[in-house]
């Protein structure tokens, strides 16, 4: 199933994430004063030490700063794109626009990450957060630029860029000298000001002062800050100044003012007109001039944008003009490369005039007018980035490593790129019964695997066969094995039963499935382990697998439990490296990271690189949220290019039968002690000679009672299991009121929503019941008494049954199949049937499976149960059990049977023999955490995701 989220759902995650965070804050607030209570820095939160720090941000907590220019702190590496820039860009502020005044300094923004090459003496700018939309069609992204001041020196420095063969920008003199390695922070406490309020090198006082925090928004080139604190005081006591629009040029209409005609003669396009009296200059030199102008204290200039939108407001008549470029010629544009197909990439970057010369020199180049972006095929990559390093004002960050590494055909093609077509794998080494029973889309996944030397994420769609294709795949190197096998710990027996019925070739005893923390993890040829225990027995691993399957990979997703630490060492060392998933990420693109470097250990070595590229990271004052999700369209590139492949249902529906039954073997080590007792005492009673009729089928009903009370913690470890792999809506059937109880008891207290129909709902009830389940995506899961609710319902919502029960007529349990296998369900459906080894089930499942060939022989059914092979595997006809099984053939032929039987499960009480179920369950089952989770739009929008180009 992968229905998307409803809007209210969304709203509802995002909210408990907000929740969450703030509560995270706070907590790390209040830590974070105990600590500055001791002592100790608040600035760098504990997370942040954790996770790394890019190398353009701050390590060291903020310091007081004691200069009088405005800072803000800015995360160069996200704010090159709109989507990543910092969400609470910190301020410093000069103290208040009346000592400014007095001090007759200059208030500017000024960056704090200012260009890692500046060097800290020289005035340096960068491109704040360019407000895309107001562009005008075509135009060039409006540029902010901030400045750093020079030294401490009465002669201003100024230097427009780091690069010194750079233009000087101005000899203003009244640039404040700031120290490059200062910070800002978001709060300054009185004490602090006062300090910072101290003679500067050239005697002068040096103060902070504060201006209104709209400085911190982007505002477009060009225009004056807002009119509020400090810059409104200059507006008040400057002299003022207009520029004016002529045709290509622009002229400034200003009185005389030495520090502006200093200004006006270190800018490369002026020319003084003798006739008007009055500079002019190119457009390419605008941005440069008004910033700084705006440096001035003496002057205030009106921007051309401002001082033509008042002289040409439509009049009467008269003609709205179009909104005139900036110019940006000495704006410093920031951005980076982003795949967007299999062949292209795109600059992702504001607009710069040389910059678009370079484009439109390259061969492939390709200009989108919506997005307003170039792209070039990836061929063309390495020379676009060396080019571009010539252009000292601009930054373009090539494609990460990972991704030329994963595409690294393509950045050395010449021709234009075809699709990769996966060889065929040469399988004559592996069991020709498995190799003939691969459906087509099946062996195309054995290829794929192979193709990729046996280390990938196949994550197809529930249902698809990936044990089939993964044991296929584990075979063809089989040379290269012992194998181990990690999987969820209720389907451990099940992949027992798919090795034995796949690979004939291989020796029962040479299969080891790890039952407890005491057994050897390496004692068969295929070893298998659940999740919880290799994380118990990893120490013993004295030599390394070299081939690893890890089924409901997912499981690994957080780099931080047991589980994961003890399987990714195991990965990264074995040679060949199976992932299967059917949901890889059920939240967010976060939780891919593990299985991606399970997959690819070279794969972004750093988490944190991943996450400011795929998880829209941002910083927090608590540390780094990678909660979010950025740049879907190049991982899903990437996952398809070197790590995964996916299909759904949809994709291969005509190849699949329309039923798809799995047999799941539940762990019979789940059977406690005392309800293994109550089960073999019931089994000897059958086989007691001398009893009437009555009593043998009493002691049937018992042992067909106690096999459920038996199968319960299994039951519902499986269940919780499914909803774990975000198993999003399915049935359970079970039979017994006992079975029914225990799963609608844990359902609750999981919080998982859900519904229940057996005997006693009404049937008014029942229909309404089943209208929640089919309307509400909340509702997860469908709790269905064999009998009171295998007919006459639909639950075509849902696409996978789950049989806790067995139950001996074999229409009753097709009738069942048939409530989500009807009209309205566009998909192949998945049926899972539990059974237990040593309970009644070794009987019922033998005799449903003979019931349904007779059937079929009849031509009164298609199906065939005994296509599941690996079903009747493990049952062992001994004489006793034998007689068991002639029993039950009886007892349930027998006319009325049906009715008495179901009388008396469904009112069985388990009396002494059940105990409360949470004795039955395990830690790891028995968590707190809410278990119904919701498959991520990530997964749900990944399959509709298509390659712009
Ligand atoms: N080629 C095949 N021939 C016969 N049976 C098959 C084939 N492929 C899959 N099956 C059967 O289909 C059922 C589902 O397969 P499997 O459990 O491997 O699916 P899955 O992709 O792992 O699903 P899930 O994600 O739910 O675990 C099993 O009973 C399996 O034996």
């Amino acid at each position: 199933m992968s229905l998307p989220l409803t809007e209210e759902q969304r709203k509802k995650i995002e909210e408990n994430r907000q929740k969450a965070l703030a509560r995270r804050a706070e907590k790390l607030l209040a830590e974070q004063h105990q600590r500055a209570g001791s002592g100790s820095s608040i600035a760098t939160s504990s997370s942040q030490s954790k996770q790394g720090l890019p190398p353009n941000l701050p390590r060291e907590p903020p310091k007081p700063v004691s200069h009088g220019v405005l800072f803000k702190q800015q995360n160069l590496s996200s704010s090159s794109t709109g989507d990543q820039r910092p969400a609470n860009p910190h301020h410093f502020h000069l103290s208040t626009p009346q000592q400014a005044k007095e001090s007759g300094k200059i208030q500017e923004d000024v960056p704090t990450a200012c260009l890692s090459h500046s060097p800290p003496s020289q005035m340096t700018a960068t491109r704040v957060s360019p407000p895309l939309a107001k562009s005008p069609p075509g135009a060039p992204t409006q540029q902010l630029l901030c400045y750093q001041s020079g030294q401490a020196s009465h002669e201003t420095k100024s230097t427009p860029f780091a690069n010194t063969a750079r233009e000087p920008l101005a000899k203003a003199k009244s640039f404040q000298k700031t120290p490059a390695s200062s910070f800002g922070q978001p709060h300054r406490d009185p004490g602090l000001d006062a300090k910072a309020e101290r003679p500067s090198t050239s005697g002068q006082n040096i103060s902070d002062s504060r201006c209104g925090s709209g400085s911190a928004t982007a505002r477009p080139e060009g225009r004056l800050p807002q009119k509020s604190g400090a810059s409104f005081h200059k507006a008040v006591s400057s002299q003022q100044g207009t520029c004016i629009r002529s045709g290509d040029r622009f002229q400034v209409k200003i009185g005389y003012n030495a520090h502006l005609i200093a200004v006006f003669k270190s800018l490369p396009s002026r020319s003084y007109d003798p006739a008007t009296k009055m500079w002019n200059f190119s457009m390419t030199d605008y941005s440069a001039l008004m910033k700084a102008a705006q440096s001035l204290p003496s002057v205030t200039l009106q921007p051309l944008e401002e001082a033509e939108d008042s002289r040409e407001l439509p009049s009467a008549g008269g003609v709205v003009q179009a909104c005139l470029p900036s110019a940006p010629s000495l704006a410093f544009v920031k951005g980076r490369c982003v795949l967007i197909s299999r062949a292209r990439f795109e600059a992702d970057i504001g607009y710069s005039e040389h910059l678009t010369a370079l484009f439109k020199q390259m061969d492939s180049r390709n200009y989108d007018a919506k997005t307003r972006r170039w792209s070039f095929l990836l061929e063309e990559h390495n020379k676009l980035i060396a080019q571009v390093r010539c252009l000292p004002q601009v930054q373009l960050d090539p494609l990460p490593k990972t991704l030329t590494l994963a595409f690294a055909s393509q950045l050395e093609k010449t021709s234009p790129c075809v699709p990769e077509t996966i060889p065929e794998a040469d399988l004559s080494g592996v069991d020709s019964k498995l190799v003939s029973s691969l459906l087509p889309f099946q062996r195309v996944g054995v290829n794929f695997a192979i193709a990729k030397r046996g280390r990938l994420l196949l994550a197809d769609d529930m249902g698809l066969g990936k044990t089939i294709q993964a044991i296929c795949i584990a075979a063809f190197y089989r040379k290269e094995w012992p194998l181990l096998v990690v999987v969820p710990s209720s389907v451990r027996f099940t992949w027992e039963q798919a090795f034995l019925r796949w690979l004939p070739s291989l020796s029962p005893d040479r299969i080891n499935v790890v039952v407890t923390g005491k057994d050897r993890l390496t004692a068969g040829l295929v070893n298998i382990v659940s999740f919880d225990l290799l994380s118990k027995l990893e120490k013993q691993l004295k030599t390394p697998f070299k081939v690893v399957i890890i089924d409901e990979s997912h499981f690994l997703k957080n780099i931080k439990t047991a589980r994961c630490r003890a399987a990714m060492p195991i990965l990264k060392v074995a040679k060949r490296v199976i992932l299967l998933s059917g949901t890889p990420a059920m939240s967010r693109p976060a939780e891919l990271y593990t299985q991606i470097i399970g997959v690819r250990p070279t794969f972004f070595p750093q988490f944190h690189a991943f996450g400011l590229r795929y998880c829209d990271a941002k910083q927090q004052p608590w540390g780094w949220d990678y909660s979010g999700s950025s740049n879907l369209g190049e991982l899903k590139l990437l996952l398809e290019e070197a790590v995964m492949l996916r299909r759904l249902k949809s994709d291969v529906l005509a190849q699949l039968p329309a039923k798809q039954r799995k047999m799941v073997v539940i762990a019979p080590g789940r059977i406690s002690t005392k309800a293994r007792a109550a089960l073999d005492a019931a089994a000897k009673e059958m086989t007691t000679k001398e009893k009437t009729n009555r009593q043998q089928k009493e002691a049937l009903l018992l042992f067909f009672s106690r096999t459920a009370e038996a199968k319960i913690p299994c039951v519902i470890e499986y269940v919780l299991d499914l909803l774990e792999s975000g198993k999003e809506k399915f049935l359970v059937f079970a039979h017994h009121k006992v079975v029914l109880d225990a799963l609608t008891k844990e359902l609750e207290r999981k919080h998982v929503q859900h519904v229940r129909i057996d005997g006693s709902t009404s049937s008014a009830d029942r229909d309404d019941l089943c209208r929640q389940f089919q309307l509400f995506e909340s509702h997860a899961v469908a709790v269905l008494s064999i009998t009171a609710a295998s007919m006459g319902l639909t639950f075509s919502s849902a696409d996978l049954v789950v049989f806790a029960e067995l139950f001996w007529n074999p229409g009753v349990l097709l009738q069942a199949e048939d409530r989500v296998h009807r009209i309205g369900q566009s998909s192949s459906v998945s049926i899972h049937y539990l059974v237990a080894k040593g309970t009644a089930d070794d009987y019922l499942w033998p005799m449903i499976q003979e019931k349904i060939k007779v059937l079929g022989e009849a031509g009164l059914s298609q199906t065939s149960f005994s296509e599941m092979a690996e079903a009747t595997d493990y049952f062992h006809k001994d004489p006793k059990q034998q007689q068991i099984y002639d029993f039950f053939q009886k007892s349930f032929e027998e006319d009325g049977s049906d009715r008495e039987l179901l009388e008396a499960a469904e009112s069985f009480d388990p009396g002494s023999g059940f105990q409360d179920l949470g004795g039955m369950l395990d830690e790891s089952t028995l968590t707190d955490s809410p278990l119904k989770k919701r498959r991520f739009e990530f997964f749900d929008n990944f399959d509709s995701f298509t390659s712009p180009l």
